[in-house]
């Protein structure tokens, strides 16, 4: 049989749809309504433009069609409008609260789910929650309206303000009940939708007439299932402009070694992508991947090395890198943000006194110089790219459309291109990890011909 036709007999592909859950499942009997967007002058629904629960996003694109039993795939909601929805605009009542660190694209996804709802559904009350979690309990709503947000998609952080910590589940669901909201739009990274998942168990539990929606934020890229988050091409945008720098003040000096540190408190995406795009990286370390600094194999050897080809070097560290073989105190191990996040010590910092150590003690004489870059809060607290700017619209617009129709529990984001709805709980157990054996991770190494870090 030749290959077309090995193809061919094989094109089947089993599909595995993961539910999304939705109110009636727990409030059988509200009524439906027609969606607004049937009369709204700006669209003309045309064949095609509503979806149902019957058009779907395979998770899986690449297969082996030689092997029938790899043949198969979860399948999940497409996200978009539905011709029939679960809420009348008129009754709505909108609350949006941003939650964890800033990441390039807030603004926008609130700017756009305040558009979005008044503009396309004609809901009227919205409001946002101030300072995270803890202002649904704490502070008094905001009244937002198209006209308060026009502009601030070209603004950086959050105008909601955000904070860690100051989860109370009863108290926030209280807050909800209290204040009448019926959809709660939570926009946050891995800590904030595990919070979200218990804010809609909860609801469930109450059986409250309210949808909850999540939009995955983070910078770390550290939220599974989906593409990417937004906001992460643009802090590896920025991250660049720091590796650049670095190269230039280690190119100007001899044995010049530049140093740059970057967010990515447990993955190293920013760290790896931003090597990948500069092509100045020597070295790119991660948490995903151990490294040790003496002896055959380590990165003092393969740095001289290259000081003595090249008579400089960069090297580019993620901050939750090394964090195994920085010595701490007991105390230092215990330390934990207000979310409950270990707080890491300065990789960066720790680094570059090592370097230096090691050139004092090996090469005693000879010209040396360790340029370190910080760039900490400059890669995040900027506005977003023209990329992710429209991704945080389609995101926004994505998670109106599914909490209208009455799907909740839920979080709106891409898959293989396509926007879908991806049951929170699911994606909240997730974790995106560069995988160091995959052809991205080979492509690092590639293109910085660092060495594995693997003891012999
Ligand atoms: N397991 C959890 N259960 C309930 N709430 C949580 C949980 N983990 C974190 N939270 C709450 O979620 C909010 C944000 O968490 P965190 O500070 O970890 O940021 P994040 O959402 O992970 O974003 P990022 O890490 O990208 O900055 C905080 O208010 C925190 O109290
Ligand atoms: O200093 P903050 O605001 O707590 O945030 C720092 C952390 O937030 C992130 O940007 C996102 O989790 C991490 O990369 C970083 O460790
Ligand atoms: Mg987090």
């Amino acid at each position: 049989m030749n290959d077309q036709n090995h193809l061919e007999t094989q094109s089947i592909i089993n599909m595995n749809l993961v539910n999304v859950p939705h109110i009636t499942d727990y409030l059988p009997h509200l009524k439906k309504h027609t969606s607004p967007l049937e009369h709204n002058h700006f669209y003309h629904p045309s064949e095609g433009f509503y979806l149902s629960s019957s058009d779907v996003i395979l998770r899986r694109t690449i297969f082996d069609t030689s092997d029938n039993n790899t043949l198969s795939s979860l399948a999940y909601h497409r996200a978009g409008p539905r011709k029939e929805i679960l809420y009348d605009p008129q009754n709505v009542r909108v609350a949006i609260v941003t939650c964890g660190g800033l990441c390039p694209g807030l603004n926008t996804v609130i700017r756009e789910l305040v558009v979005g709802l008044w503009e396309q559904y004609g809901v009227r009350e919205i409001f946002g929650i101030k300072a995270g979690y803890r202002g649904f309990y704490s502070m008094e709503p905001v009244r937002l309206d198209v006209k308060m947000v026009h502009n601030w998609h070209k603004r950086g952080g959050t105008v909601l303000e955000t904070s860690r910590g100051g989860f109370d589940l009863a108290k926030i669901v209280n807050a909800i009940e209290d204040h009448g909201f019926n959809q709660v739009y939570i926009i946050g990274g891995d800590g904030t939708l595990r919070g979200a998942v218990k804010i809609f168990n909860e609801i469930q539990r109450r059986k409250l007439y309210v949808g909850v929606a999540a939009i995955p934020k983070t910078v770390d890229n550290d939220v599974g299932i989906i593409d990417r988050s937004f906001g992460f091409q643009t802090a590896v945008e920025k991250a660049q402009q720091a590796i650049s720098a670095a190269h230039v003040e280690a190119e100007s000096a001899p044995n010049g070694i530049g140093l740059v540190k970057l967010m990515g408190r447990s993955t190293g995406h920013i760290a790896l992508s931003a090597t990948l795009s500069s092509r100045d990286v020597d070295c790119c370390l991660i948490p995903e991947n151990e490294f040790f600094l003496e002896g055959e194999g380590g990165l003092f050897e393969f740095l001289g090395d290259r000081l003595k080809q090249n008579g400089h070097a960069v090297v580019v560290v993620a901050e939750g890198a090394g964090q195994d073989i920085i010595p701490r105190t007991d105390a230092q191990k215990q330390e934990r943000d207000e979310s409950g996040n270990p707080v890491f010590l300065d990789v960066g910092v720790w680094l570059k006194s090592e370097l230096k150590s090691w050139w004092e003690r090996d090469h005693k004489g000879e010209l040396f110089t360790v340029k370190y870059i910080d760039p900490t809060y400059m890669i995040r607290a900027v506005t977003a790219n023209a990329t992710d700017n429209l991704y945080c619209t389609l995101l926004a617009h994505s998670a109106i459309h599914g909490v209208m129709a009455g799907y909740t529990g839920f979080v709106a984001g891409p898959i293989n291109g396509n926007y879908a709805y991806i049951p929170m709980d699911e994606i909240a157990v997730t974790k995106n990890q560069v995988d160091t054996k995959d052809h991205n991770w080979a492509w690092v190494r590639s293109v910085t011909t660092q060495p594995d870090f693997e003891r012999n």
